[in-house]
């Protein structure tokens, strides 16, 4: 009885775990498992007990293995189909996730008494290989705090994950052992215990992957395919009171946790970006993953409800949804936006790591925003969109066209509102200090908040960049929305820029009370300057846990009133002349011209009477009206706005470096470095193919994989390591620099 074929890239199923305790009563025995057509089910239903609050609904997977069914029986059905295609050359994953002690050691690993997957897998594969003349190696790996460990050698070793110049992945230090029986693989496996055991490593959490290669003929030829067994460590709620691992341990767990979701909805629903960059273990295991290699995700569930598990089996069940969706509309591409997930119970109303980057670091500051990475200046529609979204959560939405704008009047009243429920305390906190920023003129010319409330209801993060100009449209608001039932709204954003609205322009949206109705208990709003993480409550927002969710196409969002359809317009085409004033005139400028701005800049510092201004080139047309309008606003030069505009923001500079010449001196040096590297990586992560062969050391297969590269993920120079993706050596990057900015003076 083998399993239907199927060509979703991954088959979601489940495994419950009998109950350890026979002590527990029957009735937290909960979870009931409905098979329309028994074992020859196409999808499954799994429910917890109407007793446990939120938990009433059924998730459908795959399949479901219940306690009476054997991990021979998940071998037969699930596993066996796989093997034949590593003998054809691919590669196949078994990955079992869960909740901490649902049982995934268990399944994969299993005792020398009761085998696991791994061991009853290698048996077959090694009877397979003996049959044809084909060869078995072994590599068994720990990834722990994003660390890939190889565990067969002498002593734990760290494992390189490289991508070589096909975008190939190279595991460098990864041993590979042959194994010619089975119990020669068991004492290799099971002796990996006490090997643990010895090393004074204190105990963390890990992912425990074991890797079987099939060579062709003798070990040293040439490689087949690979199976892949992957152990994750369980997940856990980091808030919780009484873990015996440390809050930080677990966020770090939970976020590769979620990565590896991420890959998997991907990978699913056939979305054209697949984020394995996210985490290490995904990134090393991208090759497995991606083409047409299959994965069969377990997860684990122990009979009991818990909320961990429940969260689990929420989140496969989505995975399976997407791949479903996928199949049933192979056409229909799935974008950020459309990855949204509406999730319509608010038992727990926390956004979804489905919806929520696992990279913290992918939040960026407005600069960013605003001129460089055309990805991020989204269209006027999205723009609305996202007010749309605001406004499936009771938000109420009103602009007007601002004639006063038209006539060039100086600004004086506006100012940005941002309102809760009449009942909230953050809704005064917001709009106060909302005030405040504006009033102090934060950073001269932009006031950043950043708006994190979180409750054991409902998590909201955002940021906002709000000017002191009285106009305002919205220009990305790059965010995944998760909506909520009880007129909740959490939503993840890297940012909602606001920016000016000149006189030069035609008409003028004003958002004159845009509120975001937050239900929460707590609002904070801080200013926060660019240099810093603008998302702080990221963390908070990837430890998340939903009800019942369904994935849903961005235009099924019913949309808000829309008062003024007019106005709509008028905004759509305002935002799209600015970007095209953007894009127009800031396309890719030539790195060496950016590092002189950058070396202008650290003149203009030290000389304070020479202004600077950028070369007029590189300005765009409405950078300049922006410091124009800054200059009218202010009172401050517009030369003075030049120098403020092009320089990277940062901390002012403490009084005691200031009075030292030479410490003035070697601040200002190091600021420059690292402006100069940010935009060396900058240009890296924009500039088209020909700009990128004007740099020492990159010709047209650097170049080329460049762009390849950028194409799997839009921003995949984050440091200067990042170079050795395209096959540098940390000698070579530090070469390239030397001679890059050597040519600057
Ligand atoms: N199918 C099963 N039958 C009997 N006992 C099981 C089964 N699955 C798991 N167990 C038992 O449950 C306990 C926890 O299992 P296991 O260690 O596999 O969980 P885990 O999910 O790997 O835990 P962790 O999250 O800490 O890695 C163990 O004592 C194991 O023997």
């Amino acid at each position: 009885m083998e399993t239907k074929s199927t060509t979703k890239a991954v088959r979601v199923v489940a495994r419950v775990r009998p109950s350890t305790d026979p002590a527990v009563e029957a009735s937290s025995r909960s979870i009931s498992v409905h098979k329309p057509n028994g074992d020859e089910s196409q999808t499954v239903s799994i429910s917890f007990g109407a007793q446990f609050a939120g938990s009433k609904d059924s998730y459908k997977l795959d399949y479901c293995y219940e306690e009476n069914e054997t991990t021979g029986l998940i071998l037969t059905k699930e596993i066996k189909p796989l093997i034949s295609t590593v003998f054809e050359g691919k590669d196949t994953n078994v990955i079992a996730l869960g909740a901490r002690c649902s049982g995934k050691t268990h399944l994969i690993q299993g005792s020398e008494r009761e085998h696991g997957l791994a061991v009853l897998t290698m048996a077959e594969i090694l009877s397979m290989a003996e049959e044809r003349g084909d060869s078995v190696l072994v590599s068994i790996y720990e990834v722990s705090q994003e660390t890939v460990y190889d565990i067969l050698g002498q002593e734990k070793r760290v494992v390189s994950v490289l991508e070589g110049a096909q975008g190939k992945i190279q595991l460098k230090g990864l041993s590979k052992v042959p194994v010619k029986s089975l119990s020669e693989f068991q004492n290799i496996y099971f002796g990996l215990k006490k090997f643990q055991k010895l090393t004074s490593d204190p105990p963390q959490k890990s992912h425990r992957g074991v890797m079987i290669h099939v060579t062709t003929g003798n070990v040293d030829s040439r490689s087949l395919g690979r199976m892949n067994f992957l152990d994750m460590a369980g997940y856990e709620d980091s808030r919780k009171q009484n873990s015996d691992v440390a809050p930080l341990e677990i966020t770090r767990i939970n976020k590769s946790i979620y990565a590896l979701q991420n890959v998997m909805y991907a990978l699913n629903a056939n979305e054209s970006h697949v984020p394995y960059r996210e985490s290490k273990l995904t990134r090393m295991l991208k090759d497995c993953f991606r083409g047409c290699n299959k994965t069969l995700l377990i997860t684990c569930l122990p009979r009991e409800y818990s909320q961990d598990s429940f969260y689990m089996l929420n989140l496969a069940s989505r995975i399976c949804l997407g791949g479903n969706r996928a199949m049933a509309n192979t056409t229909k591409k799935n974008n950020g936006l459309a990855r949204s997930i509406s999730s319509s119970s608010a038992a727990q109303g926390r956004p979804t790591p489905l919806a929520v980057s696992a990279n913290p670091k992918k939040q960026t500051g407005l600069r960013e925003n605003v001129t460089e990475k055309k990805t991020k200046i989204i269209t006027a529609t999205s723009a609305i969109k996202g007010r749309k979204l605001f406004g499936e959560a009771n938000v109420s939405v009103k602009s007007k066209v601002n004639s006063k704008k038209i006539e060039g009047k100086p600004k004086t009243e506006g100012k940005p509102k941002i309102e809760g429920k009449p009942k909230t305390e953050g809704k005064a906190k917001i709009e106060g200090k909302a005030k405040t920023a504006l009033k102090k003129k934060i950073s001269t010319t932009k006031a950043v908040l950043n708006v994190h409330t979180s409750s054991s209801e409902e998590e909201v993060c955002s940021s906002f960049i709000v000017t002191e100009s009285q106009s305002f449209i919205v220009t990305d608001s790059q965010c995944s929305v998760v909506e909520e039932e009880k007129s909740t709204v959490a939503f993840s954003s890297t940012a909602v820029a606001v920016e000016p609205v000149t006189d030069s322009q035609s008409s003028v949206v004003e958002e004159e009370s845009s509120a975001l109705a937050f239900s929460s208990t707590a609002v904070a709003v801080e200013p926060v300057t660019y240099g810093e993480e603008i998302f702080p409550g990221a963390n908070s927002c990837h430890d998340a846990s939903a009800d019942r969710a369904e994935i849903v196409e961005k235009d099924d969002i019913s949309s808000v009133t829309v008062e003024d359809s007019t106005l709509v317009n008028e905004g759509e085409n305002l935002v799209k002349a600015n970007n095209s004033l953007l894009f127009n005139e800031t396309a890719s400028p030539p790195l060496s011209l950016r590092l002189q701005e950058l070396s202008n800049t650290l003149k203009s510092i030290c000389k304070p009477s020479t202004q600077f201004s950028a070369p007029e080139k590189y300005q765009t047309s409405l950078s300049k009206l922006h410091m124009e309008e800054v200059s009218e606003l202010s009172g401050i030069t517009s030369e003075a706005v030049h120098s403020v505009e092009l320089k990277t923001p940062e901390k002012s500079m403490p009084s005691n470096i200031a009075c030292s010449p030479w410490k003035t001196f070697s601040a200002h040096s190091t600021k420059l470095k690292k402006s100069a590297v940010g935009e060396y990586l900058k240009f890296l992560n924009t500039a088209e193919k020909e700009d990128l062969k004007k740099l020492k050391g990159i010709g047209e297969k650097r170049a080329t994989y460049i762009v390849e590269l950028r194409e799997e993920s839009p921003e995949p120079f984050k440091t200067l390591d990042d170079l050795k993706d395209i096959g540098l050596s940390a000698k070579q990057i530090k070469g390239l620099l030397k001679k890059e900015m050597g040519d600057i003076f």
